[in-house]
This record gives structure tokens, sequence and C-alpha cells, in this order.
């Protein structure tokens, strides 16, 4: 099989570095070209000694036309803002695009101006933007040529709510959600609250009620519920790298026994190698899926409130990001969704 090109715009972030780590080791692909926007020119592993010796490529500039000569596919690991006017490009270019910012997520563009504070994209290729949650609307992303990546903080929380809603087994309008992030999820910029002595020992909420992944998480939870699902949602940052652990609260529509809720999302999961549903009395840490594409839940019925308990985790760069969006190239070029990313977690 011939390689597939692959390009990476916002090569020097979080986002863009993990997606090289992970296609360095993918079999059909071969990177081709990684992006910046600042520092063309320089070589990659400058700014990322831990590359050196593996990766020392010189960094392109954002060009649409060397990208077309280059790449047949482009990462586009971004701020918010710049994919909206930089995919249809590529696109017209005739370049599969996989799109990791938040840029075409939300199909309806009034909600992205309210929540993102930036022009959204042209309508008509929101419309064409596929939404890649892997396991609940990978079918979509086959064979298609642009792919939207989830956030990461709605791929913890919808695969954990996903079955209840596919099946309508709960009231989409009683979902709570608490959760938390490592700060590798606020990217490799500087800012006051990521300063190592305001973050070490310290745990805070912060966007309360104005968190910008909650009109994605209640599209994907109406997508699949057929009703409008409206959600309270608060994140907390904490003081590690990487993870996501997201607790959802959600309460039943009809009496359901605790045995009945595991076999549902056993068999909605079943063959998806990337979900594991832990056994009863079992809860997720983050540690259980560092640097990889897993992502684990752990359910509790309460019985004396009637109300569930989700607790769902992932590593936000990987599940949460890359190792997501290269599971979708895996689904778009019709590979196995495993490969290259068929690597354990990092432990200890
Ligand atoms: N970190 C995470 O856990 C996750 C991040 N995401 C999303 O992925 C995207 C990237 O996030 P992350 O990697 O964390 O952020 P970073 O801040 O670490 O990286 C973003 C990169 O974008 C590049 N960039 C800035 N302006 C432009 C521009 N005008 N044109 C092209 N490139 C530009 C910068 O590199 P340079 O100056 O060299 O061009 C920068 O390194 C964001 O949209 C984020 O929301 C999604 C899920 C999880
Ligand atoms: C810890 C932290 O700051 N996380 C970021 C997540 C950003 C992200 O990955 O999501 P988007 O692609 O939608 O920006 C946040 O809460 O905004």
């Amino acid at each position: 099989m011939s390689q597939v090109r692959a390009a990476i715009v916002g090569a020097t972030g979080y986002g863009g570095a993990e997606t090289i780590r992970l296609l360095l080791a993918h079999p059909h692909v071969a990177i081709t070209s990684v992006v910046s926007s600042s520092n063309a020119g320089a070589s990659i592993a400058e700014g990322f000694p831990h590359l050196n010796g593996i990766l020392t490529d010189k960094l392109d500039a954002v060009d649409v036309d060397l990208l077309k000569e280059k790449a047949d596919v482009v990462f586009l690991a971004t701020p918010h803002g710049i994919s909206s006017e930089l995919s249809p490009k590529l696109l017209d270019a005739g370049l599969k695009v996989i799109d990791i910012s938040g840029d075409f997520r939300l199909k309806n563009g009034e909600d992205y101006e309210q929540w993102y504070k930036h022009k959204p994209a042209d309508p008509a290729y929101i419309d064409k933007a596929v939404y890649g949650l892997s396991e609940v609307f990978g079918d979509d992303v086959k064979g298609t040529d642009f792919v939207s990546n989830p956030g990461c903080y709605p791929t913890a929380t919808a695969l954990g709510l996903a079955p209840l809603a596919a099946h309508r087994w709960i009231d989409p309008k009683s979902i709570i959600v608490d959760a938390k992030s490592g700060v590798s999820g606020a990217g490799r910029g500087l800012s006051l609250t990521v300063h190592y002595s305001e973050m070490n020992e310290n745990f805070l909420a912060y966007k309360v009620n104005k968190h910008q992944h909650t009109p994605e998480i209640e599209q994907t939870i109406s997508r699949l519920a057929g009703e409008e699902a409206v959600i309270t949602f608060t994140t907390h940052l904490v003081p590690m790298t990487r993870g996501i652990l997201s607790t959802i609260y959600v309460n039943l529509k009809e009496a359901r026994s605790e045995d009945e809720i595991f076999a549902l999302f056993r068999s909605y999961y079943e063959g998806r190698r990337f979900v594991r549903i832990l056994e009863k009395g079992k809860f997720p840490a983050t540690k259980q899926v560092l640097g990889s594409n897993y992502c684990d839940i752990g359910l509790s019925l309460d019985s004396r409130t009637g109300r569930l308990t989700v607790i769902s985790v992932i590593d936000n760069v990987v599940k949460g990001a890359a190792g997501q969006a290269i599971q979708n190239l895996n689904l778009m070029m019709g590979w196995d969704e495993g490969t290259g990313l068929a690597f354990s977690p990092v432990y200890p």
C-alpha cells in the first residue's frame, strides 16, 4: 500500500505535537509537512527536543498551494477561528481535512458565534463537515473528505451518555456533568492560570455555565435522543498534565436495573476496542488511559435516588484530540480503526 502523505498545521502546539507522535507510528502514513504560522524555516525539533533524531524537518509556512503539492490529508490543530477560513481552501484544493479545532463542530453558526466568540464558517462547509465521534458516528466518517474532530470534554462525556441517549433511556434535560481536565487541555501557550505556581496544589472550576463545549454535548445528545438535550456542565482544572475525568449524573425515564444498564453499554460498544466498560463496582482513573486512545467508563445506579452516575476518562490529547483524529483518518480511508493506535496506556 502506498503511504498517505500527511501535513500538520499547528505542529508546534500540543495537539499538533501529539498528532506527529502518533503518525510516526502509523504504518500507512508519512508526515510530509509540518506547518507553523510563526516559525517557518526552523526545525520542528528545535521547539520539541523529544523529536531530536526522529523528525527534524523544517517547518513550512501556511501555504495552500504548498500543502496541495506535499500532502493528501491535512490535520488542523490550530486555535479557533483559523480552520473556518483555511479548511474550505484546502478542501477546494482537493485535500482531505481533519479539523481538531472547534470551528466546524456546531451545525448552528449562531451557536458557534455565541460560545466561541468568532465569526462562523461558511454554512456550506459546516454542512459538509462530518462530526467524528468515532464510536458513535463512525459510519458517517467512512469515505468522507472532511472531519470535524470532537472536543476533548465532549468526547469523554458523549461516550458516557451515547448508549443511553440512543436508546432513549434517559431524560435529556436532566443531565449534569462535572468534568476535570489536566492543564495540557489549555494548549502550549502561556497564561497566568496554567503558571506552575498558580496551578500546583490548586484545583478550580472555570468557565462555569459558559464553556464552549456545552452546545457540542447538547447537539450530540439531542441528535441521539431525538429530543432537545439541555445540560449543566462545569469544568475544572486539575494540577496534572494529561487526562479528563467526566462525572455525569442523569435521570432514567423508566426504572432499569444496573445489570440492564451494563448490558446496554456492553452491547452498544461491542467490537469498539477503544471504549472499555469496567466491571460493576469499578471506576476509572485518568492514569489507566494515559497516552492512549482508550475511553474507560464506570457506571453506578443509585437505588436511593434512582439516578445513574457515569464516570468516563480519556487522555485529552490522544482520544480527546490526536488519537481520535487518526482513528477518523482510518475510518475515512477504510482502514481498521485501530491502525497505528494499538498501543497500551503508559503505566505507571
Ligand atoms: N490540547 C488539547 O487537549 C486539545 C486541543 N484541541 C483543540 O486543538 C487546537 C489546538 O490546540 P492546542 O494544540 O492545545 O493549542 P496550542 O496553543 O498548543 O497550539 C496551537 C498552535 O496553532 C498554531 N497557530 C496559531 N495561530 C495560527 C494561525 N494563524 N495559522 C496556523 N497556525 C496557527 C500555533 O503555532 P505557530 O505559531 O507555530 O503557527 C500553535 O502552536 C485548538 O483548537 C484546541 O481547542 C482539541 C482537543 C483537545
Ligand atoms: C483545560 C482547558 O483549558 N481545556 C480547554 C479545552 C480546549 C479544547 O480542547 O477544546 P476546544 O477545541 O473546543 O477549544 C478549555 O476548557 O477550553
